[in-house]
């Protein structure tokens, strides 16, 4: 989608990560979510490993501010981490509070497999690699959300999924995406120069393609499980 103003190396990583993103963007439970049909069961089971998803992520983000080399670099990743345990995880405290479940027994939910594999490889990626490894393994959750949540569209607020819907939509979660995209382009031509002539492409392709079946993994896992 040409419209996406999440920076030149996310658009060449998500056409480079070829039928994997629209698997990814457009899976059935994403449609689910869009038409309202998705099942309730199927919907609190994926919020509920979310939620510990986030905790993780959340780490993972974390680390990147340890491997950052700019102070811009490091006030978006600080900035990231904000957004992600004082914005975004209130969604998954306030819709599981709806339905009885505590935040004590959200964080102290146990951890499915998909969930595990995909925020450990995202954390390992900073481990053994360097920042932009991360940020290549980080891009597809970030930017796969916002364009989703674009993607959904304008729903009625009696829509059953309007909440996790507008979190998406919502401009601060868009201009996340969008700061994260500029950041991204500075931190790569900052280590890398031109990213298409690099020696490293196609390892931080890789790094990007695995992260978002990893995605596909987990949407999977939300109607699996439920
Ligand atoms: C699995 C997953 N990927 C991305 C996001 C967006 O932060 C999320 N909340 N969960």
């Amino acid at each position: 989608m040409s419209t996406l103003n999440y920076g030149e190396t996310f658009a060449l990583w998500r056409k480079g990560a070829g039928a994997a993103w629209g698997d990814y963007t457009r899976h059935s439970f994403v449609q689910g979510l869009g038409d309202g049909t998705l099942p309730r069961a199927a919907f609190l089971h994926y919020l509920v490993q979310d939620y510990v998803f986030l905790v993780h992520f959340s780490r993972a983000w974390s680390l990147a501010v340890v491997k950052s080399e700019t102070m811009d670099e490091m006030k978006i990743c600080a900035g990231t981490v904000d957004a992600l345990v004082n914005h975004e995880m209130d969604l998954h405290v306030k819709t599981c509070a709806a339905e009885g479940i505590s935040q004590e027994t959200l964080f102290q939910s146990r951890e499915e497999t998909a969930n595990l594999a995909y925020t450990r490889y995202v954390m390992d990626a900073g481990v053994q690699g360097d920042f932009l490894d991360m940020m290549a393994a980080l891009a597809p959750c970030v930017m796969g959300y916002g364009e989703i949540g674009l993607n959904l569209g304008n729903v009625a607020a009696d829509h059953p999924y309007a909440d996790w819907i507008n979190t998406y939509r919502d401009p601060e979660y868009q201009s996340v995406c969008t700061s994260v995209g500029q950041m991204i382009d500075g931190a790569v031509t900052r280590r890398l120069g031109d990213l298409k002539t690099s020696p490293r492409r196609d390892h931080l392709q890789g790094r990007f393609t695995k992260a978002t079946e990893l995605e596909v993994g987990f949407w999977q896992m939300g109607l699996d499980g439920a």
